[in-house]
């Protein structure tokens, strides 16, 4: 069977790879991800300068997930840029991605601008959950602000593209988003879903928060998410223009999942819980289960069902 599969005009070897922020932050965390079995690699989300990122506890994995309130620790954008220069685009068959989640659409501007400029084949995923104006809704929750982010930055951006979504929860909101992003050419792909914001776990025994910042409130992610996560996939499948693909993170667990974001219209899956708890290893054990999926079910490639979930 064949799990290849194209983003943004680039070919991956196989649909799997990592959720911007798990594994993904050092450069020998991407040399894993290289070594893995996953079909790509994608960095943490780059702020303009280095972040500490919030006081410790701040992930947590959860019986049917995770909570985090990691608060883009990363080593800063040109720690990236660099990355993404000496990256080996020839002999690697995994194409790079790379994740930017500016403090404000300047910032966005600014770090786009260098990828821009340094003119290299690496992917970039601009993060929408990203903070905007301190005490407004983060960019995915603001349409309007979106809709100017994404005018200001595809022309900058030039070649194709894409974002990353907090989950949405009311068909409005599909229908809004979706009208957006059909309206930018070369925005090529869209990454549902980021985590649920604003989750809040508490231990019993202690009756107290389990995570340190934010007053314990962090983001949802892992199982208790897929079926919001298969939502805004096929919600997106079904309402963006030919052309424009959706990648699914959220609840991958095992190959039983990946296989279901396909069929509500994945074109890739990226994993951020599972990879975090079992280690880039995971990729060799969700491929294997999903091409054992796919043999007893008689599909030969994602194509043969891509999309394709039955409603009654
Ligand atoms: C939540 C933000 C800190 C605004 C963005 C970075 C981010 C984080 C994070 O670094 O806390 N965690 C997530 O689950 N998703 C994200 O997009």
């Amino acid at each position: 069977v064949d799990l290849s599969t194209s983003i943004a005009g680039v070919s991956l070897p196989n649909l799997f790879f990592n959720a911007s922020g798990v594994w993904c932050q050092h450069e020998s965390e991407l040399k894993e991800l290289l070594n893995s079995e996953s079909g790509s690699l994608i960095t943490k989300s780059a702020t303009f300068e280095y972040r500490e990122g919030n006081p410790s506890p701040r992930y947590v994995p959860l019986p049917a997930g995770s909570i985090n309130s990691m608060g883009l620790p990363n080593e800063g954008y040109e720690y990236y840029l660099n990355y993404a220069k000496n990256y080996d685009y020839t002999n690697n068959v995994k194409p790079l991605f790379v994740s930017l989640s500016g403090l404000s659409l300047q910032d966005n501007v600014k770090m786009v601008e260098q990828f821009v400029a340094a003119d290299l084949p690496c992917i970039l995923e601009i993060n929408f959950s990203c903070p905007n104006v301190p005490g407004k809704p983060q960019l995915g929750y603001d349409m309007d602000a979106m809709e100017n982010a994404l005018k200001v930055l595809a022309p900058i951006v030039k070649k194709p593209f894409g974002i990353k979504l907090p989950p949405y929860f009311d068909i409005a909101h599909f229908d809004a988003v979706a009208a957006i992003v059909n309206k930018i050419d070369n925005l090529a792909f869209v990454t549902c879903v980021n985590s649920v914001g604003n989750g809040l776990a508490i231990d019993f025994e202690t009756e107290t928060a389990l995570i340190k910042p934010k007053d314990g409130f962090g983001g949802l992610g892992g199982a208790m998410i897929l079926n919001t996560a298969l939502a805004n996939v096929n919600a997106f499948h079904r309402r963006l223009n030919e052309g424009k693909k959706v990648i699914g993170v959220g609840g991958v667990t095992s190959g039983k999942e990946a296989f279901l974001h396909v069929l509500a219209g994945a074109s890739a899956v990226q994993i951020g819980t599972q990879l975090k708890e079992e280690g880039p290893v995971f990729f060799a054990r969700v491929k294997k289960e999903l091409e054992e999926i796919m043999q007893a079910k008689g599909y030969k490639s994602l194509d043969d069902f891509r999309g394709k979930v039955k409603t009654l």
